[in-house]
């Protein structure tokens, strides 16, 4: 595995990797890799002839009381990772690298970044739509892979993707992977290390009372009741708040009052302590 952290050593990197009409795959992330990211890796394996995945834990994407100096860093143990999965090209760049002095350019997408995560992190799909258009005009991949445990972003990537003319010739597809869950149907996150083991616990409570909502809404609950149960439920088990929990159309994100036969996506954030997590599920 090629490890690089400057712009010109990922254009040769590149340059080499896509030679002869060979297929490139992008797997982004903010490193403090599991078992999730590393589903993506392998998905990204047998879909494409090499895989390059970046770790940048972008400052522009964190809110001014959020926690990105306590972000887990770990490269070296990620590095080890991912040259035992197979991957080609590591792209680590340092803040400068990304955003050199003078930068001044923000990517910002309407509609489908305003409500959810977007409300309760102002700014925080700003940050994720320019580093993630910038990730590909450097890389350059035919396959970009994201997860389905960050719903919203995978929107907000494939709407940033279509409108400013990305897809071709820069990434022709972008895949999503469903969510990797703990055994007890907790969403893997590199967040979850923030948890005491107390906390760890009271976590698995989401999927749970997520499930359950999901169940109550096919037998026919009401969704305002439905969901006012489930946000019970969460505080009841020791959650401190719930930043919101919410029945939405799967593509736009728009938010139902009632089931109406399109797919829908129950989507939910809430804190333990000082840490927020979020999940999805298919309704
Ligand atoms: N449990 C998971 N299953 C599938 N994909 C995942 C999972 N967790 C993260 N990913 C995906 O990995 C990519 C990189 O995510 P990131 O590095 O932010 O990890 P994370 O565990 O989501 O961290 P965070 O705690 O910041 O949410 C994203 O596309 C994300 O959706
Ligand atoms: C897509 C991403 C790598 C952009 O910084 C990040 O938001 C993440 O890890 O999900
Ligand atoms: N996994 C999404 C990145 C973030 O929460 O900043």
């Amino acid at each position: 595995m090629q490890t690089v952290t400057t712009r010109e050593m990922l254009r040769t990197a590149v340059d080499g990797l896509r030679a002869e009409g060979r297929t490139l795959a992008l797997v982004p992330t903010m490193g403090a890799l599991h078992e999730g990211h590393l589903t993506l890796v392998r998905e990204a394996k047998s879909r494409a002839d090499s895989v390059a995945v970046s770790i940048f834990v972008n400052p522009t994407q964190f809110g001014p009381n959020e926690d990105l100096d306590a972000y887990p860093r770990r490269m070296a143990e990620d590095s080890a990772l991912l040259e035992k999965e197979g991957v080609a090209l590591l792209w680590a760049p340092g803040v400068a690298e990304m955003y050199p002095d003078g930068y001044a350019t923000n990517v910002s997408v309407s509609g489908v970044s305003e409500g959810l995560c977007g409300a309760a992190r102002p700014g925080h799909f700003d940050g994720v739509a320019t580093v993630v258009c910038k990730l590909f005009n450097q890389v350059r991949p035919d396959l970009a892979l994201f997860g389905e445990k960050d719903w919203q972003q995978l929107a907000v990537i494939r709407r940033m993707a279509a409108d400013l003319d990305l897809v071709r010739p820069h990434v022709s597809a972008i895949h999503g992977v469903p969510t990797v869950r703990e055994a007890d149907g907790l969403a893997l996150s590199s967040r979850n290390q923030y948890l005491s083991p107390e906390q760890r616990q009271q976590a698995a409570e989401l999927p749970q009372a997520m499930r359950d909502a999901i169940a109550a809404l096919h037998s026919g609950s009401a969704v305002a009741p439905t969901l006012a149960a489930m946000e019970a439920h969460l505080l009841q088990a020791g959650f401190a708040s719930v930043d919101y929990a919410t029945l939405a159309d799967a593509a736009s994100l728009v938010p139902l009052d009632s089931l109406s036969g399109a797919p829908a996506r129950l989507l939910v954030a809430a804190r333990i302590g000082g840490t927020r997590l979020i999940d999805n599920m298919a309704v």
